[in-house]
């Protein structure tokens, strides 16, 4: 078990929080650059566990980086290993980490072969990557598993572009079959597409590198091959599971707390989410404003039933963030009940939260039904282990708005995903510790 971060609760937060570099908009891009023998700058990269997995991996394959400033790194995969892709230590690393997945696309446009092993991420229930490899074979690569060794493997001497109807709107699989697209012969068109603000930036960065994609932000995309692809710079949107946890932060914790420059535009229906929990929460330019709150209260649906916060693709609600609305809710005034439809074994950190006093009936793998306190009495600060990278922050959040001292191991999970968080927070006046 890794570190763990030991925190005294109940204090009322306050200032401003900056957002990190979009995690997930990171591996995406980072996996982009091995589609081009030229430089590719990026800008605003976060400092974090899984990225720095990545840039690792390709340094081993022999990526040239240079590191220009803080998250800002200059990267030039002109004279690539690919023998580091056969190695054990390739079959290591790459299972490290979920992001590693979209190196197949890049590799097999550009190199005509690709190898991956079962890449790692969260234990959240089953994570199949059939969209990846339907979109693969349909663009014409041979595709084989040795489930011996756990060992994807795809040739191709050549793709071609076709019509691809995805049979699920998968972030990752889009990812991956877009940037295999780029470079094959003629067209291919992607229906089904995911279409989150990571993906639409993963899409303009290559059209910058001279790529041929429209239709980017819709479930459609067209893509026309082309022959190669140049050097460009790209800067990282502000992350926003971030955004979304720091609101949770700033409600649970009765805080005034500014959300600087958070991209407002590219938050879909992240802010009316919190306020449907009855969170104020103010647009001031670019930043979000919210103020202390002494209580808030869940909105009902429009015939007086129980409201329900459930996720979806996007433009839908990030299943990433329902962990954040299902603490939040414990000390909200009245009754939600969280669907997490797309993943099976995210809600079982509700346990933990009962344990410090929240009132929740897990009404199966996929649904919770929160009744709130209404900060009548707090959570009770206790002893807790990450199980994920989302619950593990909000069992963070939990345990900042607790009386008394909490323990959280497994901070691992923690890192996986934000950077400096406890620095950060100590910033905005929490009491909180690695030990
Ligand atoms: C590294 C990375 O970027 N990880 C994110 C990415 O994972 P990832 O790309 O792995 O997730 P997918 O989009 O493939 O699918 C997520 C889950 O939802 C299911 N599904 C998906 C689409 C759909 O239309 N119907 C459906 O049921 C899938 O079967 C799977 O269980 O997207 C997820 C969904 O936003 C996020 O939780 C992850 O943080
Ligand atoms: C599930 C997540 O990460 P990963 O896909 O890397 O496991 C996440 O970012 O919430």
């Amino acid at each position: 078990m890794s570190g763990t971060f030991k925190i005294k609760g109940g204090k009322r937060l306050q200032g401003e929080i900056t957002p990190q570099g979009a995690k997930n908009e990171a591996l995406q891009i980072l996996c982009a650059i091995l589609l081009t023998d030229e430089e590719i700058r990026i800008k605003n990269i976060p400092d974090i566990h899984d990225v720095n997995r990545l840039i690792e991996i390709l340094g081993d394959f022999g990526v040239k980086i240079t590191k220009n400033g803080h998250g800002d790194y200059t990267f030039k995969a002109d004279a690539v290993n690919f023998g580091y892709v056969k190695s054990d230590g390739f079959r290591e690393d790459g299972s490290k980490l979920r992001g590693s997945i979209m190196l197949l696309g890049p590799m097999l446009a550009r190199f005509g072969e690709a190898y991956m092993p079962t890449p790692g991420g969260d234990k959240i229930g089953r994570r199949r990557l059939d969209t990846h490899f339907q979109g693969f074979v349909e663009l014409g690569a041979e595709f084989n598993y040795d489930d011996s060794h756990y060992l994807y493997s795809l040739k191709a001497k050549e793709l071609q572009g076709k019509f691809i109807l995805l049979e699920e709107a998968s972030v990752t699989g889009t990812a991956n079959i877009v940037m295999a697209a780029v470079l094959a012969k003629g067209r291919t068109s992607i229906y089904n597409a995911a279409c989150e603000p990571y993906l639409q930036q993963l899409c303009k960065m290559l059209n910058r590198m001279g790529a041929q994609i429209s239709g980017i932000g819709s479930n459609l995309l067209i893509i026309d091959g082309v022959q190669k692809l140049g050097g460009t710079e790209h800067t990282m949107l502000p992350d926003m599971v971030e955004i979304g946890s720091w609101i949770g932060l700033a409600a649970m914790t009765k805080s005034e707390i500014t959300i600087k420059n958070v991209n407002w535009d590219e938050l879909g229906v992240i802010p009316n989410t919190f306020r449907k929990l009855g969170i104020m929460l103010e647009r001031r330019g670019d930043d979000i404003y919210i103020p202390a709150q002494d209580n808030y209260k869940i909105q009902k649906f429009i015939d007086g039933s129980i409201l329900t916060v459930s996720d979806a693709p996007w433009p839908g609600f990030t299943p990433d963030l329902l962990s954040i609305i299902l603490v939040v809710a414990t000390q909200a005034q009245g009754t939600v009940l969280v669907h997490q439809k797309m993943f099976e074994s995210r809600l079982f950190f509700v346990d933990k939260l009962i344990d410090m006093g929240a009132q929740i009936i897990l009404c199966d793998p996929h649904r919770a039904t929160v009744v709130g306190l209404n900060h009548e009495s707090p959570l009770r600060g206790t002893t807790l282990v990450s199980p994920d990278i989302r619950a593990g922050n909000a069992l963070l959040i939990a345990a900042l708005s607790a009386q008394g001292d909490s323990l959280i191991h497994n901070i691992e999970q923690i890192d996986r995903g934000y950077e400096n968080i406890d620095g950060r927070l100590r910033a905005i006046g929490a009491e909180i510790t690695r030990v």
